[in-house]
């Protein structure tokens, strides 16, 4: 097995053995997981032995062993690789699991079990951190990984609590502390899992020999809120004795699944200790309302100057601070032959987009934005830097730009293609690339998926990601336009997002479930859920994380999905043509309903936690520093 057949897209994990890796298997294109396996620890002799019973087990609640590969220096276990992390993440994050859907978690693990059991294979040490999720459009599947790997280590000799306890102790069945292990011992873990998720905590906690006196010795307090069908698996399961638990995993997946059955059909009100979903916030919201003349179709901050774009007109306000600060002291205006289209940041300075008529052929034109050469409110039409030929922006044609980076990404669609080409696209784009800001094409335009959303990642990489029906694709690519496999994930996105603070992480909502969002990292490829309890229609990224946007409310989360603040807004900031920007500390959102115009400015600072306000701190030195 040659280990030149995957790729290393980077590593996903570090476990007891050595790190787990994402790697795209060359023959077959899908993912895999490669989890290095120290010699030291698992000696071969033990390895190769399991191996092929391991592989055997294939389930679909079970994370394959495809096989073993070598390199000169390491061998690997090469699994599936699933991409939504571990229990123990979902658990952890603050994402709102219905009760169904964590008994569905229980079903799932027992499900795997019940035919690892039927394939006289033990796990010995499932925990949350040992069951792996990937998405579906069903929804989520739990998959139990590691198996046997416990019972190997415990043979080599490397344990936990001492020689030949390998196991993590707040899930070790009693028999277990004694080197014992049967069926019963996965059951009785399957007990605590199944406890933590309806309870919010484990039955026991403590140090290493504190748990293990409590799982010898003490009874697991199940709170009475817990309904009566799964309090009774629950002390079935957490049985001292192996003998008076479940006969086998099938057993106790009838009793889960009846329990699941029966409270779905009651519409049971059972509720879980609340997890912290939305945090409370009794500050006063800081919220400016003006009326404005004509409607606003773009805005865009930056620092200390906010960009408005009204049809042929920029306006910017400069502020004494950064946005929100009291003002503005000084405003300038720029008119424009065309009308404004948006507003970009490139380099360090503003560019004003404006298309022409209504035939794709005329060219939509980009100009500098200059605040020193400018006289105030004198019309003026800025040099265009290049003529976009051929490219129409208005036939949903996409832009990747990231300010910092020297190139940009264009695609194109059907219209513009037939055009300049003479040829039929299908449901494919044309894809080119800019050298910036000299705008010099870099190379001959290629075919690509036509894309929903167009990324720069860095400055050789970009993505472009497309959604269907039922699936959403992100294709690679590189600024010479040579593209890579793309990856696919079985839930059709909208309303993407890029994260200001790592350009490899993306934010979007789900089609199916607009109260659901994913946050995607691209490298390695994972995605992690979060369930929003609110629709949102605009996501702003930020420098500390995400703005969302719905009727009426505002929720803010961090980089990572956790709920900052949430709070309630006087204005719907969907209506009509209602255009969002974000700055560190606040945003602006202009609304257009019944002909009249309105701008809002939100000052979010007292609904930030403390890190937040110190990140926008700690960004500013670095500006700051940059520019001396
Ligand atoms: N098949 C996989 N697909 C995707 N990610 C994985 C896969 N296997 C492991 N990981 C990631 O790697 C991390 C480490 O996994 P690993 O199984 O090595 O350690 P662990 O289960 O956390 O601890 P232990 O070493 O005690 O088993 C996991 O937490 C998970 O995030």
């Amino acid at each position: 097995m040659s280990p030149t057949r995957y790729r290393i897209l980077g590593q996903v994990g570090q476990g007891q053995f050595g790190r787990v890796l994402c790697a795209r298997d060359r023959n077959t294109g899908s993912l895999v997981a490669l989890k290095v396996l120290n010699k030291r620890e698992l000696p071969t002799r033990f390895f190769l032995r399991e191996l092929r019973l391991l592989a055997s087990l294939q389930h679909p609640n079970i994370v394959s062993v495809q096989t073993i590969t070598y390199t000169a220096k390491e061998r690997y276990l090469v699994m599936d690789y699933c991409e939504g992390g571990t229990l123990r993440e979902l658990i952890q994050h603050p994402v709102h699991l219905s009760f169904q859907q964590r008994l569905q978690i229980i079903i799932d693990v027992l499900k795997g079990l019940e035919y690892a059991h039927q394939n006289d294979i033990i796990h010995c040490d499932l925990k949350p951190e040992n069951i792996l999720l990937t998405y579906t459009k069903q929804g989520t599947t739990a998959r139990i990984t590691d198996f046997g790997i416990a019972r190997l280590a415990e043979e080599a000799g490397y344990g936990v609590l001492g020689q030949g306890d390998t196991g993590s102790p707040a899930y070790m069945a009693p028999e277990r502390f004694y080197s014992q292990h049967s069926y019963a011992s996965d059951l009785y873990a399957v007990g605590v899992m199944l406890y933590e998720l309806l309870v919010d905590k484990r039955p026991f906690i403590g140090l290493p020999g504190e748990l293990m006196t409590a799982h010898l010795n003490e009874v697991a307090q199940i709170p009475q809120e817990v309904p009566f069908l799964l309090r009774s698996v629950l002390k079935t399961a957490l049985q001292k004795l192996p003998q008076k638990r479940f006969k086998s995993a099938t057993e106790m997946l009838k009793a889960v699944s009846l329990a699941a059955d029966i409270l779905a059909s009651e519409d049971s009100n059972y509720t879980l200790a609340p997890s912290q979903q939305w945090p409370e916030h009794s500050c006063h919201l800081n919220l400016q309302q003006e009326q404005y003349p004509s409607p606003i179709h773009c805005i865009h901050i930056q620092d200390h100057q906010v960009y408005l774009g009204s049809h042929n007109k920029v306006i910017c306000r400069s502020y004494a601070a950064d946005f929100p600060a009291p003002g503005p002291f000084q405003e300038q205006q720029w008119q424009f032959a065309l009308p404004v289209k948006d507003l970009l940041w490139g380099g360090s300075q503003a560019w004003v987009r404006t298309i022409q008529g209504n035939t794709f052929k005329q060219p939509s034109r980009l100009h500098p934005l200059s605040l020193e050469n400018t006289p105030d409110s004198q019309p003026c039409d800025l040099p265009t830097v290049e003529n976009l030929s051929g490219i129409d922006w208005r036939q949903n044609n996409k832009i990747g730009w990231r300010p910092e980076q020297n190139w940009l990404a264009i695609t194109c669609g059907q219209q513009s293609f037939e055009a300049v080409q003479g040829a039929e696209l299908g449901g494919q784009a044309l894809l080119q690339i800019y050298q910036w800001p000299q705008m010099q094409p870099i190379h001959q335009p290629a075919l690509i998926r036509k894309p929903n959303w167009l990324f720069v990642l860095d400055s050789h990489f970009g993505v472009a990601i497309s959604v269907d029906e039922d699936q959403s694709h992100f294709q690679g690519f590189t600024r010479r336009g040579n593209g890579f496999q793309p990856f696919s994930m079985p839930i059709p996105l909208q309303q993407m997002t890029q994260s200001v603070a790592n350009p490899y992480r993306l934010l979007a909502v789900s089609q199916h479930d607009p109260q659901m969002a994913f946050l995607i990292d691209l490298k390695p490829w994972r995605l992690t859920k979060i369930s929003l309890a609110l629709q949102p229609e605009q996501i702003l990224p930020t420098a500390w994380g995400y703005v969302l946007l719905a009727t009426h409310q505002v929720l803010i989360l961090s980089h990572e999905g956790h709920p900052l603040s949430h709070f309630q807004l006087p204005t719907n900031p969907s209506e009509k043509i209602a255009v969002c920007a974000c700055a560190e500390q606040g945003f602006m959102v202009s609304t257009w309903l019944d002909q009249s115009a309105t701008l809002y400015t939100v000052d979010v600072r007292s609904h930030l936690p403390e890190w937040c306000r110190q990140t926008q701190l700690d960004s500013q030195a670095t500006t700051h520093h940059k520019t001396a």
